[in-house]
């Protein structure tokens, strides 16, 4: 009897791994166009031997075989361990989200502690604290001290005093909720936490949009603006710019970092009405008035600011679909003249290390959000040329995961 699955091009090997005829898998067909021209294309080879790796690894009896041979032991675990946390990476974030609202970091950040010690801190039955605190440790979030102490691990370590990351975390269980049926997500028409959490990206009228819908979403990017003002201001220096208008610029908090950064540097900064008095309101409390001033408006309905050499738009673009960003991108080109700077500083798709931030988290939570998409350089590139912008070019950051960097000029 043939075992299952066998088909007139299906074999099994002495190890009982099923394989095509290795000149079906291996051997690229040869044209007669190509014969002519001498040996096949080695697109052909690359293709061929794709399809015979994808056809070994689809075959759960070589996967069998792969995780018992010792050469390809490692390589097996490897990858089950990747899908493994692909599978479970809702799991891992909830562990995380759970040791940030207990604010567990920051009480071992004072000195480890016993499992005793946390249980009555956190005010949790003594089973599910150890509980929590060995996820914690299988996650690299804590680490052992001794035998019976825990501190800080090397990831929990960064969320110390990093109120950016811990809100952030807090503010994903909006996204998890909106990512439950990630089918129905795709289809469209859900109606998601995260369009009411960003109004603006749900109405027509975003000028009319009060500080009671605007100030939690300013706020949070307040919390997470210093880490891009960081990773933007320190490859790009503002000092050779006399006044920088920031568009879309949220409660001021970069315009802040770039004014502490180029001492005589002007700063204007647009926003949404309600928006722009909380900035107005800030920058009087800093005492950066009259340097720093901050002006209402819709980008899509008002022309904006002129007297500006240099305009950013950060977090800003990658919020609308093409059409859209196409008309913030001509409006900051009719702001600036033609020895003008634009900077896009946002997440961008394809970052390389960082593939999935762009095309994976930006993509999914700009689905829930309604309107926009993470572009590559290229794709903003291609819309910075249409609005009149010839000459772009990228400029590397420390940390593309947090932020990419565009520099265009007319
Ligand atoms: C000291 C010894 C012994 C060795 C040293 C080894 C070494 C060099 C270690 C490195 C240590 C180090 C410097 C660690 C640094 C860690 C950092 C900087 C971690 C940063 C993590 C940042 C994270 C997790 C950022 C997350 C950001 C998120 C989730 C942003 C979300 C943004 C959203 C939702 C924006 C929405 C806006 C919208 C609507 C799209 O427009
Ligand atoms: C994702 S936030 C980025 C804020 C800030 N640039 C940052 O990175 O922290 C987008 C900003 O664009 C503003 N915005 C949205 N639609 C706008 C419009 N039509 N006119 C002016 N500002 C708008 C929002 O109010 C918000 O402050």
């Amino acid at each position: 009897m043939k075992p299952a699955g066998h088909t007139p091009d299906h074999h099994a090997d002495h190890h009982g791994i099923p394989h095509r005829r290795l000149s079906q898998v291996c051997m690229p067909r040869v044209g007669m166009a190509q014969i002519g021209f001498g040996l096949p294309r080695l697109g052909d080879w690359v293709e061929r031997g794709r399809a015979a790796r994808d056809h070994l690894l689809a075959s759960p009896r070589f996967r069998r075989w792969a995780a018992a041979f010792p050469l390809t032991r490692p390589i097996a675990r490897r990858r089950s361990r990747e899908l493994f946390d692909l599978c479970a990476g809702f799991v891992y974030s909830q562990v995380l989200l759970a040791c940030v609202r207990l604010k567990l970091f920051d009480i071992v950040a004072d000195g480890p502690r016993t499992s005793a010690e946390l249980a009555r801190r956190l005010a949790l039955p003594a089973e599910s604290t150890e509980r929590l605190l060995r996820a914690a440790l299988s996650l690299r979030l804590l680490e052992k001290r001794g035998d019976d102490r825990f501190g800080l691990g090397p990831l929990g370590a960064a969320l110390v005093d990093n109120p950016a990351v811990a809100s952030m975390v807090e503010h994903h269980t909006m996204l998890y909720a909106d990512m439950r049926d990630p089918v129905a997500l795709l289809r469209g028409g859900m109606r998601t936490e995260l369009s009411q959490y960003w109004p603006y990206s749900a109405t027509d009228r975003p000028a009319a949009l009060g500080n009671e819908q605007t100030a939690a979403y300013t706020a949070l990017m307040a919390a997470s603006q210093p880490m891009v003002a960081e990773e933007v201001l320190a490859v790009y220096p503002l000092n050779r710019h006399h006044r920088l208008l920031d568009v879309g610029g949220g409660d001021g908090t970069f315009l802040t970092h770039a004014a502490a950064s180029a001492p005589n540097l002007q700063v204007v900064l647009y926003d949404l009405p309600a928006v722009a008095k909380a900035a107005t309101e800030r920058f009087r409390a800093a005492g950066l008035e009259p340097r720093a001033r901050a002006v209402g408006g819709d980008f899509f309905a008002n022309p904006l600011p002129i007297g500006a050499d240099v305009v950013s738009l950060v977090r800003v673009v990658h919020d609308h679909d093409d059409d859209a960003a196409l008309a913030i991108l001509r409006a900051a080109r009719q702001a600036l003249d033609s020895e003008g700077t634009l900077l896009i500083a946002e997440p961008m798709s394809g970052a390389a290390g960082a593939e999935p931030v762009g095309d994976a988290y930006f993509a999914f939570y700009l689905l829930a959000m309604g309107h926009g998409r993470a572009r590559t350089p290229a794709e903003l590139t291609r819309l910075l040329n249409t609005a009149g912008f010839s000459r772009v070019r990228q400029v590397p950051t420390a940390m593309p995961l947090m932020t990419g960097l565009l520099v265009a000029q007319p």
